[in-house]
């Protein structure tokens, strides 16, 4: 167990400085989407399945999915599979799909859950084909073909799927029974295809699906950044866009913010991008003001 002596007058402190933000959040749901590039060093990892178990505990419900983008990479830089990016999203052949769903629904959804359970919490992992719980569709994109004319092309992307419905039974039922449920972004359509999704746009919409008080998406970076390269502590709806349309955002911020957007216009509380290279990072940005990171959309409310 990991201990840090502190004087005890300043533990109780903070204890009691913590005790209106317990207050706000006792019975709220917190979706915490944890990125693949926030999961590289062991310390961290420990520290954030710690955060995970520390918010059960005071009475929030933590719904964790979680990414892995970089670990898929590597397994299929390994194999020797070709994969690429397209507007953030990997394009999958059945070959990587099969990668994908031994990655994310293996090796991480079980360490993640192992390294809750060994924090002394009980976390139970899942993929969206567990009960189903994520209906998905082949995802068909449009990009630009000809600037000059507008004109676009449909692009195909493989195995990358849209999510059709997702059901809460499962989530509602495990976070009521004291665990915490930790789910990989793999969605599934009625002959049984597994679909690879962004894993940002499956923790926006379960938040969406469950009215969540609050969305954190833990990444790589201290926050969105304007054109100058600042961090922005907000931003809106009409910002999100400008900085799409000049290039500002690219690559993986695109499915981030926008999902991001999504989820509070359809009732979440609040999304925050969080840099979860910090340790602690959802412990100070739910119980303290100092809370980094940029708060996408609050302007909606
Ligand atoms: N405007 C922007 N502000 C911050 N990061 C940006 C921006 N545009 C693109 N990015 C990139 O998005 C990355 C985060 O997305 P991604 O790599 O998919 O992270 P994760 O694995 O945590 O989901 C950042 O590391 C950064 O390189
Ligand atoms: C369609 C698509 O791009 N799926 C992602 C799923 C994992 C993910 O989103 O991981 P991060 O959150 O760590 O980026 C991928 O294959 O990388």
């Amino acid at each position: 167990m990991q201990t840090t002596m502190h004087e005890p007058g300043l533990v109780v402190e903070i204890l009691s400085e913590a005790l209106p933000y317990i207050q706000k959040y006792a019975g709220k749901t917190i979706v915490v989407k944890y990125g693949g590039n926030a999961m590289t060093d062991e310390r961290l990892i420990d520290s954030f399945a710690r955060d995970m178990v520390l918010l059960k505990t005071v009475g929030l419900n933590p719904v964790v999915v979680h990414g892995g983008g970089p670990q898929i990479g590597q397994m299929l830089e390994k194999l020797q599979i070709r994969s690429e990016f397209i507007n953030g999203m990997r394009v999958t052949t059945k070959e990587a799909m099969d990668v994908v769903e031994m990655v994310l629904g293996g090796q991480i959804n079980k360490s993640i859950v192992d390294r809750i359970n060994r924090a002394g919490g009980q976390a139970i992992g899942m993929t969206g084909k567990d009960n189903a719980q994520i209906i998905a569709h082949k995802l068909v994109i449009e990009r630009p073909s000809d600037t000059a004319t507008g004109e676009s092309e449909q692009v195909d992307l493989g195995h990358v799927g849209e999510i059709v419905d997702i059901s809460t039974d499962l989530i509602n039922m495990l976070s009521k029974a004291n665990f915490i449920p930790v789910i990989a972004p793999i969605g599934v359509d009625e002959k049984g295809n597994a679909y690879n999704i962004n894993a940002d746009i499956v923790a926006g919409r379960i938040a969406s699906a469950l009215k969540a008080e609050r969305l954190m998406l833990l990444t790589n970076i201290a926050g969105l950044m304007d054109a100058e390269g600042n961090v922005m502590r907000d931003a809106s709806t009409a910002q999100i866009q400008a900085l799409i349309a000049d290039g500002t955002i690219h690559g993986g911020m695109l499915p981030k913010t926008s999902c991001a957007l999504e989820a509070v216009k359809q009732g979440v509380t609040s999304a925050v991008i969080v840099d979860g290279r910090v340790p602690h990072a959802t412990l100070l940005e739910i119980f303290t003001d100092a809370g980094a990171g940029t708060m996408i959309g609050a302007a909606q409310h």
